[in-house]
């Protein structure tokens, strides 16, 4: 099942997307489960974890929450540059989760031989967690249709025996990376894209056009369902 859903403008996407994350993190806790997230860096994506932030979430128990990074940028843990810090300073930080529920990526200054072994260490935490079958993955997506850092033509679109690896030359800076593969990214009970921004608008009518190739726009390489396309109407503009 593939959904469509649109708002007006950044902000009223933004809050849709946040209050949907809330009622779905208490649904899973509902069921007895403690829900396993895959966040995503990117504009949109940081103003969602600031609108979550600012909404009463007591239907959450955020210490029973497990987060992961679809992504990262390899760059020094404490670099403004990595997804995880706008995350972190904005909803984690906030609303107060269990350090050891929180799976950030490795960094570069950390003790890892090299981003190879560093991608390794992250796909060994993912398989000690239960193999990684997320309650919910959030992806946002690029102008050239990437998604997570699995970007067009790369090599690593075409791995689908791991489950992290590294990316040395992101056309978007940094350009050293870790990344989830599409098999992980697929092994998830729902996906959510976040777009806003007419410069999206192509990425998003070619990721659903009916035929079209992952080499050229990735974001089709996500076929785990249901998946939702979260949509301004500038993002929307070319379907
Ligand atoms: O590390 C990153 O940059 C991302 O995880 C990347 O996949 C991002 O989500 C998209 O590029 C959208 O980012 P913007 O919303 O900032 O365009």
């Amino acid at each position: 099942m593939v959904d469509i859903v649109r708002y007006p403008d950044a902000p009223g996407l933004a809050s849709a997307v946040a209050e949907a994350l809330v009622t779905r993190l208490a649904e899973v806790q509902a069921e007895g489960r403690v829900p396993s997230v895959a966040l995503t860096g990117g504009t949109i994506a940081d103003e969602i974890y600031r609108a979550v932030a600012a909404l009463d979430s007591s239907a959450v128990d955020w210490t029973r929450v497990d987060f992961w990074w679809g992504d990262e940028r390899y760059v020094a843990a404490d670099s403004s540059d990595r997804n995880d810090k706008g995350v972190g300073r904005d909803l984690l930080d906030v609303v107060g989760v269990d350090a050891l529920r929180v799976h950030a990526m490795p960094a570069a200054d950390e003790a890892h031989p090299d981003l190879d072994a560093a991608a390794a260490a992250y796909e060994q935490a993912v398989r000690e967690h239960g193999g990684g079958e997320f309650d919910l993955v959030l992806l946002g997506l690029g102008p050239d249709g990437h998604v997570a850092s699995l970007f067009p033509d790369h090599p690593q679109l075409d791995v689908d025996d791991a489950i992290a690896l590294g990316v040395t030359d992101s056309p978007k800076p940094p350009p050293e990376r870790i990344t989830l593969t599409f098999a992980a990214l697929n092994r998830t009970r729902a996906v959510w894209f976040l777009v806003s921004g007419a410069g999206k608008a192509d990425a998003v009518a070619r990721a659903l056009a009916d035929e079209g190739s992952v080499h050229e726009t990735p974001a089709r390489g996500i076929t785990a369902e249901p998946r939702t396309w979260w949509l301004d109407e500038d993002a929307a503009s070319a379907l």
